[in-house]
């Protein structure tokens, strides 16, 4: 029987379908045009079905590895955009080639994380989405790796395809890779029992993940299986089902979602600003908690203040969001500062009343803190 959730990937009326490096480039000849042509195929037949769809491809690296002869995917980060930047061309060109054989135009959207991630900017983002789409072309999406730095990165595609599926209110994403769903461990590898990896077929909320390996991905993709699971939870908490499926079955994974492993939707959607809090903005800076503050922030929706903080790092403003860790750094939860980093360090650790009148209120107002 197919469940709720699938039923929602395979009727969903705009879907953002990301492609994994692996799916549509070759180590040694840089794209892969026959699988690029069954994809395209398989897109294609779900836009005249009647699916509005954004392409968000990787694969510009990748791509660019044969042309510059090089032996194996970069890892510095020069060489990585200037194998980007070869590779990018090809790939776009690619995708354009091989729609043009349905007579469909395509348009090239390249990213960085600011466009999605400050919220003055998401609206050039979502207005370039919103006017293809009305166009009746394909937005193909990558990252634009040439101008993306270590730090201000997306972090791999997984997590940029959930942001855009946020950004453009999709109603699901799929991710289509070279595994054919979610194992409990890396499949590659027996599990600790010796028996092979078995696949997930559903996945409800993270209780369903207790125990489950994610492992590092392929020669040629960067994030590997975490990246993909912390993408399909982002997801969910916009709201949006995610189907995570092999490219090579693209066809059943578009047409009626019957293949793959497909996380659940949470059933209340985020409300947009919690969700940039939590999800798409940078972090401007730490703010560590002793365990009371913990407690009061993350168990008890509390408002943070300054006594329950024990350090500060980063040079954050007023209004910038921050992550606060635990004493063993873990991230417990995500905040907009209503202090500047300066302000902050006088009132570490201090009680309120210590403190001179303007810096009263709260470091972290209840209604601008995020657990997670
Ligand atoms: N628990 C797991 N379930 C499924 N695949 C896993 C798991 N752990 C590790 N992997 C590996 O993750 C790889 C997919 O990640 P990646 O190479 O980053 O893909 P992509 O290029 O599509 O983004 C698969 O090839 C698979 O071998
Ligand atoms: N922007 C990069 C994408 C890197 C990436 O996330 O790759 P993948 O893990 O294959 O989705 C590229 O095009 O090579």
């Amino acid at each position: 029987m197919t469940s709720d959730a699938r039923q929602f990937v395979a009727t969903a009326r705009s879907i953002v379908v990301k492609i994994g490096s692996s799916a549509v480039t070759d180590m040694a000849s840089g794209i892969d045009y026959a699988a690029l042509d069954a994809l395209v195929d398989a897109l294609e037949a779900r836009m005249r079905a009647g699916s509005d769809v954004i392409v968000v491809s990787s694969g510009a690296v990748g791509a660019g590895i044969a042309p510059l002869g090089l032996k194996k995917r970069p890892r510095d980060l020069a060489t990585k955009q200037a194998a980007a930047s070869v590779g990018q061309l090809r790939l776009a060109h690619a995708w354009g080639t091989s729609f043009a054989r349905y007579q469909r135009v395509v348009g090239q959207v390249l990213l960085t994380a600011d466009d999605v991630s400050n919220r003055s900017h998401h609206a050039n983002a979502q207005r370039t989405l919103d006017r293809l789409r009305s166009l009746h072309a394909v937005a193909v999406v990558n990252e634009n790796d040439t101008v993306a730095t270590n730090e201000i990165r997306f972090g791999d595609n997984d997590r940029l395809a959930a942001l855009v599926a946020h950004l453009v209110h999709a109603d699901a994403l799929v991710l289509l890779s070279d595994v054919d769903g979610l194992y409990n461990g890396d499949p590659r590898k027996p599990g600790p029992d010796g028996e092979p990896a078995r696949l997930i077929e559903q996945v409800d909320g993270p209780e369903d993940l207790d125990g489950v390996i994610a492992g590092s991905g392929g020669a040629l993709g960067t994030g590997g299986m975490a990246s993909k699971l912390a993408a399909a939870r982002l997801a969910a908490d916009s709201g949006v089902p995610v189907l995570l499926a092999a490219a090579s079955q693209a066809g059943a994974a578009l047409a009626d979602a019957s293949v793959g492993t497909v996380f659940k939707a949470r059933p209340t959607r985020m409300s947009a600003r919690r969700f940039w809090v939590r999800h798409a903005a940078e972090a401007s800076g730490t703010l560590t908690l002793d365990d009371g503050a913990v407690a009061a922030v993350v168990e008890r929706r509390r408002s943070l203040l300054p006594a329950g903080v024990t350090a500060s790092t980063g040079d954050f403003s007023d209004g910038d969001v921050v992550e606060l860790v635990d004493a063993a750094g873990v991230v417990r939860a995500h905040g907009v500062t209503s202090y500047d980093a300066d302000d902050v360090a006088k009132m570490i650790g201090r009680s309120t009343a210590d403190l001179p009148s303007e810096l009263r209120r709260p470091i972290i107002h209840a209604d601008d803190l995020v657990p997670g």
